[in-house]
């Protein structure tokens, strides 16, 4: 199963060596701008979906906000110990 280090591992792979067809890789070319959106859009849904919808259909856009929280670390630059250490 993935996890949070291992997907940010992967989407730092992807925005280095940019395959043809990657989201991660469209997503960080739409730059910060259009990321914090997307990620207002999410944690939208994510509060909608906890509230009316199932448990597991929340867990799914919270699988997705944290997926653009990773794409807006990574357009920023920032590590994952510079989040941790805040934690
Ligand atoms: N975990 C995710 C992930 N979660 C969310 N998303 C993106 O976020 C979007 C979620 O959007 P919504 O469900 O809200 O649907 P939507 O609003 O219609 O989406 P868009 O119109 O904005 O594309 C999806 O369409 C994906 O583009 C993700 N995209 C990729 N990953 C993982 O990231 C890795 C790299 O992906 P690529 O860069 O695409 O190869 C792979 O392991 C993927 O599984």
């Amino acid at each position: 199963m993935k996890t949070f280090d291992s997907l940010f591992a992967e989407l730092s792979e992807k925005a280095v060596t940019r395959p043809a067809g990657s989201g991660t890789v469209a997503e960080l070319d739409a730059g910060v701008h259009a990321i914090g959106k997307k990620i207002v859009e999410e944690a939208a849904e994510v509060w909608m979906a906890a509230e009316h919808e199932t448990d597991a259909a929340a867990a799914e856009e919270i699988s997705q906000l944290l997926y653009h929280l990773q794409v807006l670390m990574l357009a920023k630059g920032l590590t994952l110990e510079d989040v941790y250490a805040h934690l």
